[in-house]
């Protein structure tokens, strides 16, 4: 029997806002809906959940007055980048055992994530994902901060750096997450805004969000 609990009041936030935002044309943590940005939006729907926040990025966004922490592996080298600055920031703060990332285009993401994450992590080694609908969204994960080491020496050597890839060859919770009700019809609460049909799509589901 495990009898490793996770201290629920020590977790670090960071929101992923680095990459290229190619399919929408222009860096998405600025781009507004519903006439906030979706940075703002992220940072306020995550900062009630953690100990504290920070953005990532691969340079600073426009109008980022957090913590800005950049990624350590240069060139965007995608999502596994972000998650590695933000194990190696989470390891920094010296009291936490886990972090948390969320990905600055997914504005409707769960109030309760962060609960149900940890509720899932019995060892200090596992690492809990969230996933809806039967897809699973590892941006939306609880990570060990003992792993930046482990994930760093990862990228250098794997070429497809698939977060999957990765996955596999760690001891992974995966936390289903229910689709969310609203006054039309049920919302993936990982819903992520690409491109900008995707933005006019939740600008949508904005207006018919209880
Ligand atoms: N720190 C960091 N985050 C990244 C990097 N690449 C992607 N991300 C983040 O990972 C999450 C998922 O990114 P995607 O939507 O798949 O890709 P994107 O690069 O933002 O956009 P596209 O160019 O349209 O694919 C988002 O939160 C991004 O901000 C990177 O190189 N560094
Ligand atoms: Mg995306």
């Amino acid at each position: 029997m495990n009898d490793f609990t996770l201290n629920r009041s020590t977790i670090p936030g960071v929101v992923l806002a680095g990459g290229r935002s190619s399919r929408m044309g222009r860096d998405k943590a600025s781009v507004t809906l519903g006439g906030h940005s979706l940075l703002a939006r992220v940072l306020d729907q995550l900062a009630p959940q953690v100990s504290s926040i920070a953005v990532n990025a691969d340079a600073i966004p426009e109008n980022c007055s957090q913590r800005f922490i950049p990624d350590i592996i240069p060139g965007k080298a995608g999502p596994m980048a972000g998650i590695h600055a933000a194990m190696a920031y989470g390891a920094t703060l010296g009291d936490a055992t886990h972090v948390i990332t969320v990905s600055v285009d997914s504005p409707f993401f769960p109030h309760d994530l962060v609960d149900w994450l940890a509720a899932a992590i019995d060892t200090p080694e596992k690492i809990a994902i969230a996933t809806s609908e039967g897809r699973s969204h590892p941006v939306f994960g609880l990570w060990p901060v003992a792993l930046a080491d482990d994930l760093s020496s990862w990228i250098a050597t794997d070429e497809k750096r698939r977060v999957r890839d990765f996955l596999l060859r760690h001891d992974v919770a995966e936390v289903a997450f229910p689709l969310r009700p609203t006054r039309a019809s049920l919302l993936d609460p990982f819903f992520n805004v690409n491109t900008p049909d995707d933005l006019a799509e939740a600008e949508r589901w904005l207006k018919v969000l209880v």
